[in-house]
């Protein structure tokens, strides 16, 4: 297989461009048909990079370039044909790319509406969507887990991309459209009857997901993120609301109460939902909620049990229905997208057909009892070991909070380079206040010196060192110890059996970027070598493990 093309389905029936250009028509996207004499098409693609023979080329105007300025080089990889805007239309004529073209005001929205037809995806796996700032790519893994109790089912998200036996790593937490179709075609060809994908707001924003109808798409929560993209909290919501309206979902499930925030972004959602007239269910977090949610939900988390690292967990119907479930993985965030998980699953299939998913939900270990990579992934239980992507200041504080035990908290970690420099001491300050020894690393410096990172978040854990030594409250201790894997061998090396260790911020990620260079790097393995080097005991690595090891590469 192509990695660089994807999946892409075993058999595909042409398509003339003529054809092509009627459905867009009809599709509400007016087509104007340029150039030379008609042709046939088997594929799409938006990247010149990425044609394969018999491709429509989509040229779309980019923040850096013009697709269209790469539509020579798509013809020389096959290209039969260029679907693009008059602006495109214009280069097209001016490089002299003698490829006939379809021209249309909208090619973002055109663009899922071609995929669609030409991959003829439109009865392809049922869609299982999942949106929110934090918990996609979690309560996705929980999904699938889930639904391949009774199906086959694939994956799509930030990490992977899984179907079946075959695997490729991620570009995008959403691929654009033309991957998208394809992927779902692919699929559908494989035998998958039923896909978990996690659904960014930069997929929405920039109509990834156009051509697409979820069956079930379910709501995380919403936390400040992406404002450089959405501009406002508002626009941000507005954006992610676009996912629960009927002309995208069937059904909507809704979590009402995960964050404690004035504007009670959940019950905005569900209302939102609601009123477009998309069926929608809402989840009331209970125990695991931020605050007590508006009115009365379809379903209660009402009981929480810890289980393990984990937690056993009910949730009740309004109508008297149960269902009991746990989740392995520690962090009462988890129960929230194992609820959310069961929800989505359940309200995808006919009640009267509830009944092996509910019998899968009680069995123990149960289908949230898989490792998610890099997610609270758990790599030793004495001393604790676990690998988190927690990578801001509100992840690192809910990861703390969820680790914290009898014994000490270890942790370990860094900022990014060129990314938010304000995040850096805050990050530092919200370790101080969670963990008792912090060992402040580098995590991805880019292009950066990382040692005046290291400095900027030591600064943060150092000024909430001096204010609890003043006030007489903890005795914590702040070290600075670089490259990563000697922190984490250093963490190991002070841990006793009560400690846990928490390794944050680049959960199944394998590769550093250290001045443009790619540096191998798994904080599973590292955590892994130095617990076996210090004689403690490790957990075997989780299967849907991505990593070196699999062959699989990964995002940068
Ligand atoms: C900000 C953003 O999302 N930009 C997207 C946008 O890029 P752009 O406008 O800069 O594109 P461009 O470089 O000007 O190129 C214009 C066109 O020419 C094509 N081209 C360009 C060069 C070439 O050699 N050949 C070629 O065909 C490009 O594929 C593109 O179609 O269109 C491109 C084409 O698909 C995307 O790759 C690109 O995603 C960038 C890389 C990106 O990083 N996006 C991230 C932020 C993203 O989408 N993230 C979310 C998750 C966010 C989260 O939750 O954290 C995701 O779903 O992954
Ligand atoms: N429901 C939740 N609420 C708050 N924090 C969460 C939740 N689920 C996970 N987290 C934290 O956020 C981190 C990222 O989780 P996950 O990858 O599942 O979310 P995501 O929405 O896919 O984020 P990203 O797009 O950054 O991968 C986890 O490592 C954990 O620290």
């Amino acid at each position: 297989m192509n990695v660089r093309s994807g999946f892409r389905p075993a058999q595909v029936a042409p398509v003339s461009v003529t054809e092509l250009a009627e459905h867009l028509d009809a599709e509400g996207y007016p087509a104007q048909r340029v150039g030379p004499e008609d042709a046939h098409v088997t594929g799409i693609a938006m990247d010149s990079r990425k044609v394969i023979d018999g491709d429509l080329y989509v040229g779309v105007s980019g923040a850096q370039h013009h697709g269209a300025d790469y539509a020579r080089v798509a013809a020389a990889s096959g290209a039969r044909a260029v679907l693009t805007d008059a602006r495109g239309a214009a280069r097209l004529a001016a490089d002299g790319v003698g490829l006939p073209a379809i021209v249309v005001t909208d090619v973002r929205g055109a663009l899922g509406a071609a995929s669609s037809r030409i991959y003829r995806s439109d009865d392809a796996a049922q869609l299982y969507g999942v949106t929110g700032t934090n918990g996609k790519t979690t309560t996705t893994y929980f999904m699938r887990a889930l639904l391949d109790k009774t199906q086959h089912t694939g994956l799509i998200g930030t990490i992977e991309i899984r179907a079946k036996e075959r695997v490729v790593p991620s570009e995008f937490t959403t691929p654009e459209a033309p991957e998208l179709h394809a992927l779902l075609m692919s699929m559908q060809q494989d035998g998958i009857s039923a896909v978990a994908m996690e659904v960014s707001s930069h997929s929405i924003s920039y109509r990834r997901i156009a051509g697409l109808r979820y069956h079930v798409a379910g709501f995380t929560n919403l936390t400040q993120d992406h404002l450089d993209l959405h501009g406002s909290m508002q626009e941000y919501f507005e954006t992610k609301a676009a996912l629960f309206d009927p002309q995208r979902c069937d059904t909507a499930v809704i979590t009402l109460n995960a964050t404690d925030e004035p504007e009670h972004w959940g019950e905005k959602m569900a209302r939102h939902a609601a009123e477009q007239g998309t069926e929608t269910i809402t989840l009331d977090l209970g125990p695991v909620a931020a605050r007590a949610c508006e009115g009365e939900a379809d379903w209660t988390l009402t009981e929480l049990t810890p289980h393990g690292l984990g937690h056993r967990f009910t949730l009740r119907h309004h109508d008297g229905t149960e269902v009991r479930s746990s989740v392995g993985l520690p962090g009462e965030f988890n129960v929230a997208n194992a609820a959310l998980a069961a929800l989505m699953v359940l309200h995808g299939s006919p009640r009267q057909e509830w009944g092996p998913l509910l019998d899968a939900l009680a069995v123990e270990p149960g289908p949230f009892d898989n490792a998610v990579p890099g997610r609270m992934e758990v790599v030793s239980k004495r001393p604790a070991g676990i690998v988190d992507f927690a990578h801001n200041a509100d992840g690192l504080a809910q990861a703390l909070k969820s680790v914290r035990g009898d014994g000490r908290t270890i942790l370990v970690f860094g900022a990014t380079g060129e990314r938010d420099v304000s995040k850096r001491p805050i990050m530092g300050a919200v370790a101080a206040r969670g963990a008792d020894v912090i060992i402040v690393t580098d995590d991805d410096p880019h292009h950066e010196d990382p040692a005046p990172i290291r400095q900027q978040v030591r600064a943060g854990a150092i000024e909430v060192q001096q204010e609890l030594t003043a006030i007489g409250e903890r005795h914590i201790e702040v070290l600075e110890i670089a490259p990563r894997a000697e922190a984490i061998e250093a963490a190991v090396a002070m841990a006793d059996a009560d400690d846990v260790i928490l390794v944050a911020g680049r959960g199944h990620e394998t590769i550093q970027d250290v001045a443009g260079d790619p540096v191998p790097l798994d904080d599973r393995v590292e955590l892994r070598r130095a617990l076996s080097h210090h004689g403690w005991i490790t957990t075997p690595p989780a299967s849907t493990t991505t990593g070196p090891d699999d062959g699989i590469l990964n995002k940068s």
